[in-house]
C-alpha cells in the first residue's frame, strides 16, 4: 500500500485526530454488534427464565430481567449514537483539514515549477488534479477510511464472540473469510490501472474543455463550434469507454462475495440448528450465531466497494503527491540582494529550450540607469534573454550578473521584486483596476496607483470609466482593450517601483497613439532606472542608450541608433524598411 504510506507521511501532523477519529469508529461498531448478542440473551430468558443467562447474574424474576435488557438496550442505542456522531465529525473535520492543506500545498508547489513544467503539461490536467484529485481525498476520508476500520473491528469482534460460542461453527462459518479477502485483493490489484486510465482521460477532457473555453473567440470566429464539439465527443468517448472497463469489473465483484458468503451462512444456519436440536449449544446462543454470521460477513460485501473507493482515491492521490514531488529545479532560497543599482552583465550566455540552441555566446554590459533596446527578427531569442534574466529560465552555461552579483546565488523573490515585467501576454486578474495596479498588495495605496497610471498614460481612461479605478475588469481584462490592458500592464509594472525594467514588446499589439503614449511613459519611466525593452518598432527605441541587434540567437550589431544607421548593416536596412513603410502609408493617406 505505497500510496496510502505516502499519504500518512504527507499527513503525519494530523496523526492524533485521525486516532480520535479511528477510536470513535471502534467504539460505534462496538455498540453496533451488541444488540445481535441482546437479541440472543432475551431469546435465553423467554425460553430459559429462571436459569438464563442473566438469572446467573442475580437476577431472577424473568420480567424484571426483561426490564434489564431494555435499560441496556437504549444505553447501547444511545453509546452506538454518540460515537457515530463523534466519529462523523472527526473525520470529515479531518478530511476538510487534510483536503485544504493538500490543496495549498499542491497549488503553492506548482507556482514554483519551472515555467518547461507548464509547456509540457496541459493547464486542463494540472486542473484535475488540483481539482477532481484532491476532492477524492475528501470522499475516501468521508465514507472509507471509517468503512475500512468498521470492516475489521466487527470482523475481530464477531469473530471473537463466534469462538467463544461456538468454536466448531466458527471455523466453519469462517471459511468463506480468506476466500472473500482475497477476492477483494485481487480485485484492486485488477482495477488499480483502470482507475489510473479513467483520472487520465478525465484530465484530457478537462485540458480540452479549458482550451476550448479560453479560446471561445476563435471558435466562433472560425465557426468551428462542431468541429471542437466532436473534439470534446472524443475526449468524452474515452473517458465512458475507460470508466465501462472499470463498471465491468467492479460490478461483478460483490455478487461473487455474496455467494461465498451464502455458503457462510447456510452452513451456521444448518449445522447450528443442527448443534441446538442435540443440545450442544443453546437457543439463545444459536440466535447469536444466525445474527452474527450476518453482521460477520455482510461487511465484508462492503470490502469491494471499500476497495474500489479506497483504489479510486488512492489513484487521485498519488497524482496529487506526484505533483508535490515533481522538482523545482530553480530554488528561491539565495543570499538577500539589498539595495539594487541596476548594473547588469550578460557573460557567455548559451542556452538551449531542447536541443536547438536559442541563445549563443552573448555577452554584453548594461550600466545601471541606461536603456537599451533589442531588436531583430522574429524567433531571435529576444525574448529568451530577457527570460533567463528573471530566471524563468536558467542559462546552460555563462552568467548573469546583478550589481555585480551572481543571478544564481540571490534569492529569487529578491530578484524578482527587483525587476519590473511586462510581457508579451498580458496577464490581468478580474479585479478592479486598482487591484490590478497595485497587483500583489493587500492594502491599495490610491495617490500610488494614480501616480503610476499617470506615469503610463492610462489615467485618462480609466477616469472616463463608469467606474473609474473600481471597474471590474472581467476575467483576464476581457472587458478592456488591447492598448488598454497594456497601459494597465505598464501603470502595473512602474506601481512597483523596480530599479530595472524589462519591457518585452509593450508596443507590439497597439495602435499609434498608444504607441506614442507608451513612447512618452517609457521616456519618463527609463529615469533612474534601467532599462530593457524588447521592441519590433525601432522609433520607439531609437533614444536608448545602445541597440543590440540579435539574429539566430546572436548579437551581430550593437550601438546607438546614429552609429548603427551609420554602419549600414541589417539595423540600417530594417529601419529603411519601417520608415519606407511608413511613407508608403503617408502617401496611401
Ligand atoms: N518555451 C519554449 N519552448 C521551446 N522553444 C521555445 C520556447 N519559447 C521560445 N522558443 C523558441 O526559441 C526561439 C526564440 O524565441 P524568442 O521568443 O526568444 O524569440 P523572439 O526573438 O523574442 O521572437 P519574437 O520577436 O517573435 O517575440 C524561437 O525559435 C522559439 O520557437
Amino acid at each position: 500500500m505505497p500510496s496510502l504510506r505516502r499519504l500518512f507521511q504527507y499527513a503525519r501532523q494530523y496523526r492524533r485526530d485521525a486516532f480520535r477519529a479511528s477510536f470513535c469508529s471502534v467504539m460505534n461498531v462496538f455498540f453496533d454488534i451488541l444488540p445481535e448478542i441482546l437479541i440472543g440473551i432475551a431469546v435465553d430468558v423467554v425460553v430459559n427464565r429462571e436459569t438464563s443467562f442473566i438469572a446467573t447474574l442475580g437476577v431472577t424474576d424473568s420480567f424484571h430481567q426483561l426490564l434489564y435488557l431494555g435499560v441496556i438496550t437504549v444505553f447501547i442505542w444511545g453509546g452506538e449514537s454518540l460515537f457515530q456522531y463523534f466519529y462523523q465529525i472527526r473525520w470529515r473535520n479531518l478530511a476538510q483539514n487534510l483536503q485544504h492543506d493538500l490543496r495549498l500545498d499542491a497549488y503553492c508547489h506548482v507556482q514554483k515549477l519551472p515555467l518547461s513544467y507548464f509547456e509540457n503539461k496541459s493547464t486542463g490536467k494540472l486542473m484535475s488534479i488540483l481539482n477532481d484529485d484532491i476532492n477524492q481525498l475528501e470522499r475516501f476520508l468521508n465514507g472509507g477510511a471509517n468503512s475500512i476500520i468498521q470492516v475489521l473491528c466487527s470482523t475481530l469482534m464477531c469473530s471473537s464472540v463466534f469462538f467463544y460460542i461456538a468454536p466448531q461453527l466458527a471455523l466453519i462459518a469462517l471459511a468463506p473469510v480468506p476466500l472473500i479477502l482475497f477476492g477483494a485483493f485481487w480485485f484492486q490489484r485488477r482495477i488499480a490501472p483502470r482507475y489510473a486510465a479513467v483520472r487520465e482521460a478525465a484530465g484530457v477532457i478537462s485540458g480540452r474543455l479549458n482550451n476550448n473555453l479560453l479560446g471561445i473567440a476563435t471558435i466562433k470566429a472560425f465557426t468551428a463550434e462542431n468541429f471542437e464539439a466532436a473534439h470534446i465527443f472524443d475526449a468524452s468517448n474515452h473517458y465512458r469507454q475507460t470508466n465501462a472497463a472499470a463498471i465491468q469489473l467492479s460490478s461483478a465483484i460483490i455478487p461473487i462475495i455474496r455467494m461465498a458468503i451464502l455458503s457462510g451462512f447456510v452452513v451456521t444456519l444448518v449445522y447450528g440448528g443442527y448443534l441446538a436440536l442435540h443440545g450442544q449449544i443453546g437457543v439463545g446462543s444459536y440466535s447469536v450465531l444466525v445474527f452474527l454470521t450476518q453482521r460477520l460477513l455482510w461487511p465484508l460485501t462492503g470490502l469491494a466497494d471499500i476497495a474500489d473507493l479506497y483504489q479510486r482515491s488512492m489513484t487521485a492521490i498519488e497524482r496529487v503527491l506526484d505533483l508535490l514531488d515533481s522538482p523545482v529545479h530553480i530554488h528561491y532560497e539565495g543570499k538577500p540582494l539589498g539595495q539594487v543599482k541596476g548594473a547588469l552583465s550578460f557573460e557567455h550566455i548559451h542556452f538551449a529550450y531542447g536541443e536547438q540552441a536559442v541563445l549563443k555566446d552573448i555577452s554584453l554590459h548594461i550600466s545601471a540607469g541606461q536603456t537599451v533596446a533589442f531588436v531583430g527578427a522574429t524567433g531571435s531569442g529576444k525574448s529568451t534573454l530577457l527570460k533567463l534574466l528573471l530566471r524563468f529560465y536558467d542559462a546552460n552555461s555563462g552568467s548573469i550578473k546583478i550589481d555585480g552579483m551572481e543571478s544564481k546565488d540571490i534569492a529569487l523573490p529578491d530578484l524578482r521584486r527587483a525587476i519590473g515585467y511586462v510581457g508579451q501576454d498580458v496577464f490581468l486578474s478580474d479585479a478592479s483596476i486598482a487591484q490590478n495596479i497595485a497587483y500583489g498588495q493587500s492594502d491599495v495605496d490610491m495617490s500610488a496607483v494614480i501616480a503610476a497610471a499617470r506615469a503610463a498614460e492610462a489615467h485618462e481612461f480609466i477616469e472616463r470609466l463608469p467606474q473609474g479605478y473600481d471597474t471590474q475588469i472581467g476575467e483576464r481584462g476581457q472587458k478592456l482593450s488591447g492598448g488598454q490592458r497594456q497601459r494597465l500592464a505598464l501603470a502595473r509594472a512602474i506601481f512597483k517601483d523596480p530599479k530595472i525594467m524589462v519591457l518585452d514588446e509593450a508596443t507590439s499589439a497597439v495602435d499609434n497613439e498608444t504607441e506614442a503614449a507608451i513612447q512618452r511613459s517609457l521616456d519618463k519611466i527609463a529615469k533612474g532606472r534601467t532599462t530593457l525593452v524588447v521592441a519590433h518598432r525601432l522609433s520607439t527605441v531609437r533614444n536608448a542608450h545602445c541597440i543590440y541587434v540579435m539574429e539566430q540567437g546572436e548579437v551581430v550589431e550593437a550601438g546607438t541608433h546614429e552609429i548603427l544607421l551609420e554602419a549600414n548593416g541589417s539595423y540600417a536596412a530594417l529601419w529603411r524598411l519601417q520608415t519606407g513603410i511608413r511613407e508608403t502609408e503617408a502617401v496611401l493617406i
